[in-house]
Order: C-alpha cells, then structure tokens, then sequence
C-alpha cells in the first residue's frame, strides 16, 4: 500500500524515579509507562518525490524540518537509502488530539507512527525490536511509544520490559491551555537542585534498579489492584513542576478531594492525569474540579488505559 492512517496514542507515567545521571546529560530512570486511548491520527501517504512534507491542524506544531515526525522519516531515509530511492518520500498529516509540551508524549507518539508506517510502505522487514533501537536515536519516549500498552522503563526511559495489561481503569487528564513545560526545563532543574544526592556508583546504580524491580508498584500491577496503583503513583519530576508551577500543584489537590484511586502529573508536566474506577466516576471528578477551579483556561480529558501502542487505523 502506498498510503496508511495510523493511531498514535499518548501516554502517561505510573512511576517516574530518578536514579542518577546516564551519558550525554540524561538521566538514568526507572519508570513504568502506560499508553491511554487519548490519540492522534498521522496519514503517510507517497508523494512520487524525494522530499518529505509535514502537516499538523495544530498551529503549536513545528510543520517543517523540526517536527519529530519529520525527523523520523529522515532517519529512516538515512538509515535505508535504497528503499528510500525505490519507494520515495510521504506526506505526513499529523491530526493533534494530544495537548502539546504536556508531558504526554504527543510528538514521540508521532514519531514512532512515522517509523511503523514507513517500515509498511517501504517494505523493510523491520521486527519492533529494530524499529524500537532506531527510534531511541530519535528520542528516549520513542521506543515506548511504538509497543504501548502497560512497561517497565529504564536507562533514559528507552529499554522496555512489557507488564501485565491493567484492569479497565478510566483516566483523567486536566491541563491549563497556555501552560507548557520543556522536558529539558524540568531535568536541568532537577540535576540543578537534587543532583549532588544521585547515586554514581554502578553497585549502588544496580542495587537501586533491583529495589525499584522488586517495586510495590510492578507488585500491585501484577496483582491487578487499582487502588494500590492509586496509591503508589509516583513521579521525581513533580519536585520540580510543583513549586515552581503553583497552579499545577492546586489542579492536583483539585483532585484529592475528588472519588479517585489517585494523582500525579505525567512526565514532565504540567498534565495532571487522575485514575478513576469507571468512566462516570472520571465524568464526575472531571466536573467536580471544573466547578472547584472555575478556570476558563482549564481543559479536561476522558480517557481509557489502553494495552497497545501505535495501531494501523483499518
Ligand atoms: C519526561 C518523559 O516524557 C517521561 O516519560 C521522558 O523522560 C522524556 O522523554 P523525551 O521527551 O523523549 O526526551 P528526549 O527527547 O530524549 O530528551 C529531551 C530532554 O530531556 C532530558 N532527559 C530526557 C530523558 C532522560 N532520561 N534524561 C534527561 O535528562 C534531556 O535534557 C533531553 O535533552
Ligand atoms: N509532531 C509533534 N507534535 C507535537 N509537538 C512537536 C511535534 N514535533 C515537534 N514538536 C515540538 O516538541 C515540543 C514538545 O512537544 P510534545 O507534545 O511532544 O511534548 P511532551 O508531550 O511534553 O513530550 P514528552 O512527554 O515526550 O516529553 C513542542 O513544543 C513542539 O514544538
């Protein structure tokens, strides 16, 4: 086929610990990832033509060279220049449902359908294992986002252990709309702030990611317990986001007085997601914040913890 739809789901973060520095300024992490039915659609289709071309109904979106999703076709061209000359470049038309720089992995996502879809139509072959080191080139959520569903991340968030899938639990997402917060803001920050208490030994490195292994958290996603899940969520990054985004940190408690299993903000922020036992619950603790916060620039999302990564829209 010469063209393709695909579903590239957001995600959010269960767990997110930072355990110390990793190479070219990252950070070492331990974290479990989760995808959610909130979605965008990116359309592939050849254009006859060796340039690439990239359209996004968002006007937050990069349309040229910038956009990951872009960036991702070029890799693949760089990577394969034969099926590249064979096959020629796309069009991409990224359709933004994801809110953008809200810690939910929204042009990651993006990326990630370039990479699967591109794999289609040039015919590469290539098992999700391979796409997924390709894409640890491009951005550490990349790999994640191409697999989905319920996982353990390490190193830079890149190497991926699958989960169990979770019970249909209902996720709240709740973001202020002119708020963005950069990812490399909220790790510069946090090395600026709590780096001197990393641990760079690699004994203790080790000691620390077979603690985190034995997690109660992995423990409660093995046992299928929704309101432990609640309440073990966990993110480092919060440390950060919080004090210095005091309106995230009211949204948040927004939401304790709410009938949820728990809250957190996902990733680097500054999306607040709340789990919920069923979609009326989620309705309702959706509404109960609106009417608490009565913020015109406050959005809210419905969503569902999905068990898949990026799908083939049939
Ligand atoms: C916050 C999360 O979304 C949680 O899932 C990810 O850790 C970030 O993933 P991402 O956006 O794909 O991140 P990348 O594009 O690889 O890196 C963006 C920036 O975040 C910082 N970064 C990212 C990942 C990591 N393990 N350590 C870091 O310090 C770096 O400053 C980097 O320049
Ligand atoms: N396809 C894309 N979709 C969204 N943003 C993109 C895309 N390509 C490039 N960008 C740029 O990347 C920045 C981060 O956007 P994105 O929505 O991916 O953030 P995020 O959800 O915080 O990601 P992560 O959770 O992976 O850190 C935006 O400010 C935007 O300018």
């Amino acid at each position: 086929m010469r063209s393709y739809s695909l579903i590239a789901p957001a995600k959010i973060n269960l767990y997110l610990e930072i355990i110390g520095n990793a190479p070219g300024g990252y950070h070492e992490l331990a974290m479990v990832l989760q995808s959610i039915s909130l979605a965008d659609r990116v359309h592939l289709r050849a254009n006859g033509t060796q340039q690439f071309h990239c359209a996004c109904n968002s006007n937050q979106v990069p349309q040229d060279k910038t956009n990951l999703a872009y960036r991702a076709a070029e890799l693949m061209a760089k990577q394969f220049p034969q099926a590249f000359n064979r096959y020629g470049a796309v069009d991409i038309n990224i359709e933004k449902q994801i809110p953008v720089a809200a810690g939910l992995a929204g042009g990651s996502s993006n990326a990630a359908a370039v990479l699967v879809g591109l794999n289609l139509i040039w015919q590469l072959g290539l098992t999700q294992p391979e796409l997924q080191e390709l894409a640890a080139q491009l951005g550490s959520d990349i790999p994640f986002c191409i697999s989905g569903g319920t996982a353990l991340a390490t190193g830079r968030g890149e190497m991926l252990e699958p989960l169990p899938d979770l019970p249909p639990i209902s996720v709240i997402l709740a973001k202020y709309r002119s708020l963005e917060i950069s990812t490399a803001w909220a790790y510069g920050t946090y090395r600026q702030k709590f780096g001197h208490t990393y641990v760079s030994e690699p004994e203790a490195l080790l000691e620390r990611r077979q603690r985190f292994h034995s997690g109660s958290m992995i423990a409660a996603i093995a046992h299928q317990d929704g309101q432990k899940i609640g309440q073990l969520l966990h993110n480092d990054l919060e440390k950060v986001a919080l004090p210095a985004y005091p309106q995230v940190a009211q949204l948040r408690s927004a939401f304790e007085n709410t009938d949820i299993l728990g809250v957190m903000m996902s990733g680097s922020g500054p999306t607040v997601f709340a789990l919920a036992e069923s979609p009326e619950k989620a309705q309702q603790a959706s509404i109960t914040v609106k009417n608490t916060l009565n913020h015109p620039d406050l959005d809210f999302w419905v969503a569902q913890l999905i068990p898949c990564g990026i799908q083939i829209d049939h």
